[in-house]
């Protein structure tokens, strides 16, 4: 349990609402918070404390995976909350955080320790950091720790220059970078199936692996985030980061040690030994980007990308992106990872499969059995759990062989309520455990990679595949996976019932 103040700036905005505060509050039911800490909500708008302990009520009756009523426990939390009207970009207001801060540190005894969370455009970043220094807010006992959202810029130079801002007052340890993909469980739990356990090891390569397939598909269109999304895109709102980061969660070596440099240094070989794109020609045998247009969802109309209120009609941005990406390594020489996104697809849902190679020599052959390959799926959202799929005899047949399924299903024994992402990185910035944010090195990488891609797409939009929402995208996307002689393998949705393993006996 750690003492704190917890800065949270843009309080009133859609992520502290939807996300932190419900966060904070299965936390505190949790004990992981304790007593000692205070939570300062900040915004330009103007709040009283009841008002913003009203707004966080109703913030975490919608959204806490915990039920909430108005009573002595209630009391007990919310009394940690206070809500300061702050501009961000006039460091006056900063003195008076300093006080109210002190005031509240010495009342709930917490030392001096401050995380500053920047729920925030990320124009912002650069004033908050500076403003922070400006107006005192970084002096005295204790630690400070920085914890700022995606995106983190719009390509390398800007996220360099983002950086720099942020740097000039935090140090790089101080820094926690999210990428809320990297707190969900199952995303965590790749890497305990992978190097705890003696079987999987000695095939996580290209002997054994034939193809990895990381899809990420949502059944949500753009609605009213147009604003952002129509200048961000999926390559960049998706590809960027959370599939290039599970991308390198599956094919990093084993750190010596389970510390967060040595795990983030392993990523970090990874991102070096993506094969990067020389040419525009290149990049077009290698990616797909697609836009929704009108189409059916779960039995409903909805309309396509351009007839979205926050979107220019007229807009190129793609809703939807795959690419077969190479890790020129020796471990992965030669095997493509095939990576998808898109919104508006037909189920919601994100899986990670391996698809291994056949057997060598299929001994039933003779008897016109084509063997399926194996799989192993890591299952990572919304349902949560890790399927295996092998080939094996059906019972009282003559050695008719059928692929069958060892499905470990986390949501099925544990439920839909395990931590939310939000809860386990604000828990970890809290103890200072980088493990699961981000590094410099790993973004300024990544941004090194998907820039190629998104210049090279600049060039031109003839290439820009419309495809129908409800549908699993462009054709082109299909085509990627089958020029190796490979398919997507179906994914398993919440939202769509009939989308499932349909060759498998459960
Ligand atoms: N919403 C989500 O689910 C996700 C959001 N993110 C990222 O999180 C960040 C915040 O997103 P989101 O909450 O959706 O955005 P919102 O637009 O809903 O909220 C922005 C917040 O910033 C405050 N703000 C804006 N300007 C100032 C200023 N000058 N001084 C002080 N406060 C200011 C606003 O309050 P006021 O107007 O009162 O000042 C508001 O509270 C973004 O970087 C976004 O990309 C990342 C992943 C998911
Ligand atoms: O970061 C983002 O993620 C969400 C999807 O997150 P999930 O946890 O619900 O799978 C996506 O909708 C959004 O566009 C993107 O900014």
């Amino acid at each position: 349990m750690t003492s704190a103040v917890y800065l949270i700036f843009g309080a009133t905005g859609d992520l502290a609402r939807r996300k932190l505060f419900p966060a904070f509050y299965s936390m505190y039911r949790e004990r992981k918070l304790g007593d000692r800490f205070a939570v300062i909500g900040l915004a330009r708008r103007p709040r009283t404390n009841e008002q913003f302990r009203d707004d966080l009520y109703e913030s975490i009756q919608e959204f806490a995976r915990y039920n909430v009523t108005k009573d002595e426990q209630w009391d007990s939390f919310v009394e940690h909350f206070h809500y300061l009207p702050l501009d961000i970009n006039n460091v006056d207001g900063f003195k008076k955080l300093r006080e109210l801060t002190d005031e509240l540190d010495g009342k709930f005894e917490i030392g001096g320790n401050k995380l500053f969370y920047l729920a925030l455009s990320p124009e912002l970043f650069g004033n908050v950091s500076h403003n922070l220094k400006a107006g005192g807010m970084l002096e005295g006992t204790g630690w400070n720790r920085l914890v700022i959202e995606k995106p983190f810029g719009y390509d390398l130079p800007s996220a360099e220059k983002l950086n720099a801002e942020i740097r000039q007052v935090f140090d790089e340890q101080d820094i926690y970078r999210i990428d809320h993909y990297l707190g969900k469980e199952m995303v965590q739990n790749i890497n305990v199936v992978r190097f705890a356990n003696t079987f999987f090891e000695p095939l996580w390569n290209n002997k054994y692996i034939a193809n990895i397939q990381i899809t990420l598909s949502e059944t949500v269109g753009v609605e009213e985030r147009g604003g952002y999304y129509d200048r961000s895109g999926a390559l960049r709102d998706m590809g960027q980061n959370h599939m290039l980061q599970m991308l390198a969660v599956m094919a990093m070596e084993p750190p010596s040690r389970m510390h967060p440099e040595d795990i983030r240094d392993e990523k970090v070989k990874v991102f070096r030994s993506l094969r990067g794109f020389q040419t525009a020609a290149e990049v077009r045998a290698n990616t797909v980007r697609g836009q929704y247009v009108s189409g059916t969802l779960k039995g409903k109309p909805v309309p396509g990308y351009r007839e979205e209120d926050s979107v220019n009609p007229e807009s190129t941005t793609e809703t939807y992106f795959a690419a077969r990406v190479f890790v020129d390594n020796f471990r992965w020489a030669g095997v493509p990872f095939y990576i998808r996104t898109g919104k508006r697809l037909p189920a919601k849902t994100t899986e990670v499969v391996v698809e291994f190679k056949n057997v060598p020599n299929n001994v039933y052959l003779s008897r016109k059995h084509k063997l399926e390959p194996n799989l192993l799926v890591f299952r990572i959202n919304p349902m949560e759990g890790i399927y295996f799929k092998i080939n094996a005899k059906q019972p009282g047949t003559e050695g008719t062989i059928i692929p069958v399924a060892m499905d470990f299903c986390q949501s099925c024994q544990v439920g839909l309520n395990t931590p939310e992402a939000y809860e386990r990185l604000l828990y970890d910035a809290a103890r200072g455990d980088s493990t699961y944010f981000t590094r410099w090195d790993e973004v300024a990488l990544a941004w090194k990679y998907v820039d190629k891609i998104a210049s090279a797409w600049g060039e031109r939009t003839e290439d820009l595949h419309l495809y129908a929402a409800g549908t699993w995208g462009p054709e082109r996307g299909q085509q990627l996976v089958a020029e190796d002689g490979f398919r997507w393998w179906p994914v398993q949705g919440q939202d769509e019932g009939e989308v499932h393993w349909e060759f498998v006996q459960r």
